[in-house]
């Protein structure tokens, strides 16, 4: 089924991975980049895809890389610059560090978007994940008041527009997993995938 319906899909693949110790959209799962992962995902939902990146190593994965409009100020600056390029009022905005996620997860995100809100994200337990989400382009503004302040809490945006969040069931926690560390990475693929 081909529902492409005007959505860019924005990859945020900065930052400094310190906790990781190397950029962590390149780690490998399966043999492949953690990116890769998450490009196949959402490929038959959006018309582009964007990757918001400085690292060169992005551009082997044939999609538009951008680099931060404003540097080393975090996932804001990322998101700032990934709507700001994009043409589609409808963005489905995934961090680079979530390898385990699927279409089918993300549909149910993209089935809210005639609703009016300027954020649709997910929650897993009380812990909501921004970075699986969809963001009205116009967020774009926010962002930059909020980079103008130096408020570069990506919660702070989450609150300061009409958001909706949809809690996930147990057994989809997994799926929006994020790996921050070896260690996460290892934890979840032993429960999981093992
Ligand atoms: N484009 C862009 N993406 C960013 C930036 N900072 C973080 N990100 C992305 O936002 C997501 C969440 O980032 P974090 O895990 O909070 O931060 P990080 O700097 O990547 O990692 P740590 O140093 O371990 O905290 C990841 O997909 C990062 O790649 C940034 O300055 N620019």
């Amino acid at each position: 089924m081909n529902d492409k319906k005007n959505i860019t899909g924005i990859i945020l693949a900065g930052g400094k991975s310190s906790r990781m110790g190397t950029d962590k959209g390149l780690v490998l799962f399966n043999k492949k980049p953690f990116v890769h992962h998450i490009i196949k995902a959402m490929t038959p939902l959006v018309d582009s895809i964007l990757i918001v990146s400085n690292n060169m190593a992005y551009d082997t994965f044939g999609h538009t890389r951008i680099e931060d409009l404003v540097k080393n100020s975090g996932p804001v600056a990322g998101l700032y610059t990934g709507l700001s390029y994009s043409k589609t009022s409808d963005n489905l905005v995934l961090s680079c560090d979530v390898p385990f996620i699927t279409t089918h997860l993300l549909r149910q995100l993209l089935s809210h978007k005639e609703e009016g809100y300027d954020i649709i994200q997910f929650s897993a337990s009380r812990k909501t994940i921004p970075l699986v989400a969809i963001y009205q382009k116009h967020c774009a503004t926010m962002c930059e008041k909020l980079l103008q302040q130096r408020e570069l809490r990506l919660r702070k945006l989450v609150s300061s527009v009409k958001t909706k969040t949809i809690a996930l069931q147990e057994e989809e926690y997994n799926i929006v997993a994020n790996i921050n560390t070896m260690k996460d990475f290892k934890t979840i693929i032993y429960a999981t995938h093992d």
